[in-house]
């Protein structure tokens, strides 16, 4: 990092050599509003460099076996795991985001994916059958695409990032990653680490720079078979016209409007505090959080005063306040898009019970223009409203009564996204039959947040196309080839 005062000046990581930029974009420190970093603002001849290098480590890379890339990710898990402080301190820094969050969550996270992928790439077996009258055995290989290129965003940026670099080298591909602009510096940090983990050079490029620019080139080069983007909807849009010429290969990790159903049997002791979680961990910038809260109408008032209680109790602080629960949003930006949801809740008629505009935020002088605001819950409104439909992505929640379980389904149902519901009940039957019929790719019962990195991980509907996790990223990152032998 920078020393106090400096710029912290990041440089692109092409073929294992960190390599100066013509021109550099701003990041802002989202606690003060400060710039302090200058991040790379690459284009076309930046992302050519680094396909060249990409498709250049290729062969050797994708030769070796699975056993000797898992060394290689399982080393890299151990470098990232002692710079963990570090990392934390630096995402924190760059995010906006708790120094606990980052500590305990993000970073262990981001350790996690190289591990779980260097062990899972060893357990993929492929189909072989055979066609006795023919004197035929057929059998399939699965192989590397060739170049990823990855597209993570700001909210969870080495986590992210990882979560595809992890399996996209593990499978064989070399890679060519652009990270969001706005979060770039753990991605660099990261470059530090891989030489001495034995990454050899080409096989990970990283290349800073915003969208319209470098991600467009990364995306639109021809030599790219495969995008894997996290990201928002029109960005997914843009992308995928881009690479409708090329047929290639897509993964879109989109947004999504996740409905926590409530019913009158949960288990509200359980039930408050993880939907207070779910709708404000990371400052509701998780593609994951919960935004709509149905509540049947025989707890409804109970719920809501214990829930509104809760929300007053969860800490916006500056990220390194060990007592905070939420730290500052992404940007200047975003902390005003989201206020505007709420401005326009308030003039639709809703009642905003408590948080942004209501209640005060207390912060040091020099936060005052960091891009804080307070949890804030959202109620009388209608599905129609656009805080119901729309993803706001902060930390925004709307609470609406319910009467029936059908009703409940078809309300929940009735947007265009399908990424992530809770639904709390102490009736298994009900779980069970109300999580089927949701539309939606993950559906979490008494409980939220609870990953199972080998299960499919993935929206439905504008949530976005495909799935991660163990066998479903292995499957996106290689080409399956069906070889018949005629041995008769
Ligand atoms: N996982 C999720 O669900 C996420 C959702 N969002 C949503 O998106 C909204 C906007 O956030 P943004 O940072 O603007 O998201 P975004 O979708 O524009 O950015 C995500 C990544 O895509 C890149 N990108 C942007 N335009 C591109 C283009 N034309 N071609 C290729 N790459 C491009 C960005 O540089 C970044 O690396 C948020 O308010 C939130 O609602 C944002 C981040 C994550
Ligand atoms: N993809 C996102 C979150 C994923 C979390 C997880 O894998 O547990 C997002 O917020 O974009």
């Amino acid at each position: 990092m920078a020393a106090p005062g400096k710029l912290l000046m990041l440089e692109n990581f092409i073929d294992g050599k960190f390599l100066p930029c013509n021109s550099y974009i701003d990041s802002y420190d989202p606690s003060t509003g400060e710039v302090y970093c200058k991040v790379p603002n690459s284009g076309k001849e930046e992302i050519e460099a680094a396909v060249q290098a990409a498709r250049a480590a290729f062969p050797g890379w994708s030769s070796k076996s699975p056993q000797e890339r898992a060394q290689v990710l399982t080393r890299l898990a151990d470098l990232l795991e002692q710079s963990l402080e570090e990392l934390a301190q630096a995402e924190s820094k760059d995010q906006g985001k708790t120094l606990t969050m980052a500590r305990t969550v993000d970073i262990p996270r981001a350790v996690q994916n190289f591990r779980f992928f260097a062990s899972s790439v060893l357990h993929h077996t492929t189909e072989c059958t055979q066609m006795d009258h023919l004197g035929c055995l057929h059998y399939t290989v699965r192989t590397p695409v060739g170049i990823a290129g990855l597209i993570s965003p700001w909210n969870l940026p080495l986590y992210l990032l990882t979560w595809k670099m992890a399996p996209a080298i593990a499978a064989g591909n070399t890679v060519v990653a652009k990270p969001s602009e706005l979060t770039s510096v753990t991605a660099w940090m990261l470059c530090k680490l891989l030489d001495k983990a034995g990454v050899p050079p080409g096989v990970i490029n990283i290349v800073f720079g915003a969208g319209p620019r470098a991600g467009e080139a990364l995306v639109s080069h021809p030599e790219v078979p495969l995008i894997s983007f996290t990201g928002s909807q029109p960005t997914a849009e843009r992308i995928t016209q881009l690479s409708a010429p090329h047929c290639k290969k897509l993964s879109l990790e989109l947004g999504g409007k996740n409905p926590a159903i409530i019913f009158e049997d949960a288990n509200l002791e359980e039930c408050v505090p993880t939907t207070i979680r779910s709708s404000f961990a990371n400052q509701g910038e998780i593609c994951l959080c919960t935004s709509r809260i149905f509540v049947q109408k025989s707890i409804y008032s109970e719920f809501l005063k214990k829930f509104v209680e809760a929300t007053r109790k969860w800490k916006v602080g500056i990220p390194s306040d060990p007592s905070a629960c939420m730290g500052a949003l992404i940007s200047k930006e975003h902390l005003e898009k989201v206020r505007g949801y709420i401005k326009r809740a308030h003039a639709e008629g809703a009642h905003i019970l408590c948080g942004e505009g209501i209640d005060n935020l207390n912060l040091p002088a020099r936060n005052q223009a960091g891009y804080f605001m307070l949890p804030t819950v959202i109620t009388d409104i209608k599905d129609e409203s656009c805080c119901m439909k729309e993803e706001i992505f902060g930390p925004v929640t709307c609470v609406v009564p319910f009467e029936s379980e059908e009703e409940v389904i078809r309300r929940a149902n009735g947007v265009k996204y399908g990424l992530a519901a809770t639904v709390w009940s102490s009736n298994v039957g009900r779980i069970h039959r109300v999580a089927k019929k949701l539309q939606s790719g993950l559906v979490w019962t008494n409980c939220w947040l609870i990953r199972e990195l080998n299960l499919p991980f993935g929206g439905m509907k504008s949530s976005g196309i495909g799935r991660e996790g163990a066998k479903d990223s292995h499957d996106f990152f290689t080409e399956i080839k069906t070889i018949t032998v005629k041995h008769e």
